[in-house]
C-alpha cells in the first residue's frame, strides 16, 4: 500500500518484488540479453516481456472457434520460449538460388508484416524462409495438429475451414498459421489449397523470435478499437486480428488532404482521434484495402470523396 506522500515504503517495495518474483525475472532477462547482445536492446526487451506476458493470454484463445484436439503424440508445446530454448536457438539459413532470392526479396519488401523489422531481423527472416508448394485441394494445415510453420502466400488462394465449416479464403500476400505458434495451442483451423499455391514458410522458432512480439503488441493495441469500426462488423475475430497486423499510425495536420478524389485508393483510414481548433489530428492508416481484398470482403475502387484535416 502507498504511503501518504504517494511513495511506497521499503517494506512494501520488498514485499511487491518478492510477490512477483521481480528479481529473478530481471536477472534472467539480463543474463539472456548479455548472451544474445541484440543490436536494438529496447526492441529486444519489449519482445522479451511481451512473450512472457503471452503465458497469461493463452486463455484468450479459447474465445476462438472450438478446436478438435488432434495434437500429434510427442508434440512439443509452443508456449513462450524458455531461456533454454532461446539460448539453444540456432539461426536457420536455408540456401536459396538466384530466382528464389529475387522472389523472396520482392515478397518481403511488399509485405507489411516485415516493414517494421530492423535490417538484421529482415536478414534473419530472409535466411530462414523457405518455399512450400501445394496443389489444389491439398491440406496445408490440419485443424488440431501441432503448429510448425507460419505461412505467407506468394501466389494462389487457400480456403479456411473451422470444424469442417467453410469460413472464407486468403489470397494475395495474406498469411496464416500464427495462432498455434504464438499460444502453443493446436491449429485452430484447417487450411486447404484452392488452387496451386506457392507459400513462404517461417519455422516456429524464427517466427517467435522475430515476428511474434510485434504481432501480439499490435493485436492487443487495436483489437478493441477494431470491434467498434462498423465496416468491419462482418469480420470474425481472426479476420479482425489480421487487420490489426496491418495498421500503421499516421498523423495529419490541419488543412492536409487525407485522400483526394480521383486518386487510386491505396489506404483505408480509421479516425482514432481528432483534435479540433488547429491542432493536429491523428488517423490510423492501414493497408486494409489490400487485406480486405485478399479476404474477398470488398471490391476494388471503394474510395470516394475528399477528406481533409
Ligand atoms: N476463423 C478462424 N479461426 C481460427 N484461425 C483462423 C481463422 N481463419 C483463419 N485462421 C488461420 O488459420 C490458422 C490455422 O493454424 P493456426 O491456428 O496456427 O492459425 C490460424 C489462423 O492463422
Amino acid at each position: 500500500m502507498a504511503t501518504q506522500s504517494g511513495s511506497a515504503s521499503v517494506e512494501e517495495c520488498e514485499e511487491y518484488i518478492e510477490k512477483h518474483g521481480i528479481q529473478g525475472l530481471l536477472k534472467e532477462c539480463i543474463a539472456k540479453i548479455c548472451q544474445e547482445q541484440p543490436p536494438n536492446p529496447y526492441k529486444w526487451l519489449a519482445a522479451y516481456f511481451t512473450a512472457l506476458d503471452t503465458k497469461k493470454e493463452v486463455q484468450e484463445v479459447s474465445d476462438m472457434p472450438p478446436q478438435r484436439t488432434r495434437a500429434r503424440r510427442g508434440a512439443v508445446s509452443a508456449s513462450v520460449m524458455t531461456e533454454e530454448q532461446a539460448t539453444s536457438y540456432v539461426k536457420k539459413v536455408i540456401p536459396k538460388d538466384y530466382k528464389t532470392t529475387q522472389a523472396l526479396q520482392a515478397a518481403i519488401a511488399k509485405n507489411i508484416l516485415f516493414s517494421h523489422l530492423e535490417d538484421d531481423e529482415r536478414r534473419d527472416i530472409f535466411d530462414a524462409m523457405f518455399m512450400v508448394k501445394h496443389e489444389a485441394d491439398e491440406i496445408i494445415i490440419q485443424q488440431g495438429d501441432e503448429g510448425d510453420n507460419f505461412y505467407v502466400i506468394d501466389c494462389g488462394e487457400v480456403a479456411i475451414y473451422v470444424n469442417e465449416q467453410y469460413m472464407g479464403d486468403i489470397s494475395g500476400s495474406g498469411s496464416f498459421g500464427e495462432l498455434a505458434l504464438i499460444y502453443g495451442t493446436p491449429r485452430a483451423a484447417t487450411i486447404k489449397a484452392k488452387s496451386a499455391v506457392k507459400l513462404w514458410a517461417i519455422d516456429r522458432d524464427t517466427y517467435r523470435r522475430i515476428l511474434m512480439g510485434s504481432t501480439i503488441r499490435k493485436r492487443k493495441m487495436y483489437e478493441s478499437l477494431l470491434e467498434k469500426v462498423s465496416i468491419l462488423e462482418s469480420l470474425d475475430k481472426w479476420e479482425r486480428l489480421t487487420v490489426a497486423d496491418a495498421l500503421e499510425p499516421c498523423t495529419f495536420m490541419d488543412g492536409d488532404n487525407v485522400v483526394i478524389q480521383g486518386d487510386e485508393g491505396e489506404d483505408f483510414f480509421i479516425v482514432v482521434e481528432v483534435q479540433l481548433t488547429h491542432a493536429p489530428f491523428v488517423l490510423w492508416q492501414e493497408t486494409l484495402r489490400k487485406i480486405l481484398l485478399d479476404l474477398g470482403l470488398v471490391c476494388n475502387g471503394w474510395r470516394c470523396g475528399v477528406c481533409s484535416g
